[in-house]
């Protein structure tokens, strides 16, 4: 008797926390296309001003998601709220006119993955199999954006995106890191029957350590993406790749072993490419390029004003400048944006030091 009562005034409940919950759902989704309208409204005063092409505003954007974490009281966690924010903003942005945005292919990357996560899901994502294409794509206008990745926390960097802004006009329009989680994915049921195993080169050497442990028979095949390491275990017998979630979706695979990878805080950062430069959001990082004269005490020069003004740098990577043996180029990134009147003048005092500068762009720090 006692039992039946409890359940009774459970499906009561029930029932009114779910009217509630219609309630507010309808009440969010008459605000969610109120916003859509205000959005289009601002499209068209772009298009007024003679805007075309990009109707993408990353400070804007940037401001939206730090008032709303800031203001966010819970229960929802920080990241939650982001990213449905982020997605709302994808999509009123796609109703005023949808981003194109390369990325380095095929389909199931951790590129495609960072796009998303930096962009939201409402953009028309370009698959390009190298990075020279991606960088291409957006110099001629075919692509607004390009991500391509930087640098991993294992493996450091992919010098083939720092050698890249040698010689493009490209501009830095944004970041974004990611936890790269690792699977052993097959069409088999078991690892023990796997011969070969598939993956990017890099990918295979954050592993390198639990192949040999657990799979030390196995032949391991460097190919030019983790989503095509998927695609090639999903046709051949016996064979395994190494790559992420999505991959093992879209292919059809089974996720042998999960977080495979050596370090468990595995992260790669990605930078986003674009044409144009993004304005100030008092939370930016700024990327250079520079050369100096090859003599004692040259770099040590370049360097000294950032101290005097005050401006943290937070990485500097050398690399070969390809104008001859022993002549190297610089990668610094400090904090701050260009238009900031303290960076502003340390930039003026460096410039005098150097055989180049080159401002690869000001962005916002990359979010949660
Ligand atoms: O504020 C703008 O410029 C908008 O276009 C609106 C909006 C938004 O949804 O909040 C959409 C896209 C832009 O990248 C920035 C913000």
């Amino acid at each position: 008797m006692e039992n039946s009562k409890n359940t009774l005034t459970a499906d009561a409940s029930l029932l009114h926390l779910r009217k509630e919950i219609d309630a507010i759902d309808d009440r969010i989704l008459e605000l969610l296309n109120q916003r859509a309208r205000f959005a289009q409204q601002v499209a068209d005063i772009k298009t007024a001003g003679g805007e075309v092409d990009c109707f993408h505003r990353p400070e804007r954007e940037a401001e939206v998601l730090r008032r709303i974490a800031e203001n966010n009281r819970g229960p929802l966690s920080q990241e939650a709220v982001v990213r449905f924010f982020r997605e709302l903003m994808s999509e009123c942005l796609a109703l005023e006119k949808p981003l194109s945005v390369a990325f380095l292919g095929p389909q199931g990357t951790f590129t495609q993955q960072a796009a998303y996560k930096h962009f939201g899901h409402a953009i028309e994502a370009v698959p390009l199999p190298t990075i020279d294409e991606i960088f291409r794509a957006v110099e001629s206008g075919a692509c607004q954006y390009g991500v391509v990745p930087v640098e991993n926390s294992t493996e450091g960097v992919i010098t083939h995106t720092l050698d890249s802004f040698l010689r493009s006009f490209l501009l830095i329009a944004g970041e974004v890191g990611l936890r790269i989680h690792h699977n052993l994915m097959s069409k088999l049921n078991t690892s023990s029957e796997v011969r070969e195993v598939f993956s990017h080169q890099q990918s295979l050497a954050q592993c390198r350590r639990w192949l040999d442990r657990y799979l030390p028979k196995a032949q391991n095949t460097a190919v030019s993406s983790n989503a095509e390491a998927a695609r090639l275990a999903a046709v051949m017998p016996q064979t395994a790749a190494i790559a992420g979630d999505v991959a093992a979706e879209l292919y059809g695979l089974n996720v042998l072993e999960r977080n495979i990878e050596d370090e468990p805080d595995n992260t790669t950062r990605f930078l986003v490419i674009g044409r144009n430069s993004v304005g100030p959001t008092g939370n930016d990082k700024t990327s250079l390029l520079l050369s100096t004269r090859n003599n004692p005490g040259a770099l040590y020069a370049v360097l000294e004003p950032f101290a005097k003004y005050g401006i943290s740098m937070t990485k500097i990577e050398s690399r070969p400048s390809r104008r001859g043996a022993w002549d190297y180029v610089f990668f610094v990134d400090v904090e701050g944006h260009r238009d900031d009147p303290r960076l502003a003048e340390a930039l003026n005092a460096v410039e005098k030091n150097v055989t180049m500068l080159k401002i690869l762009g000001s962005y916002p720090r990359a979010s949660c």
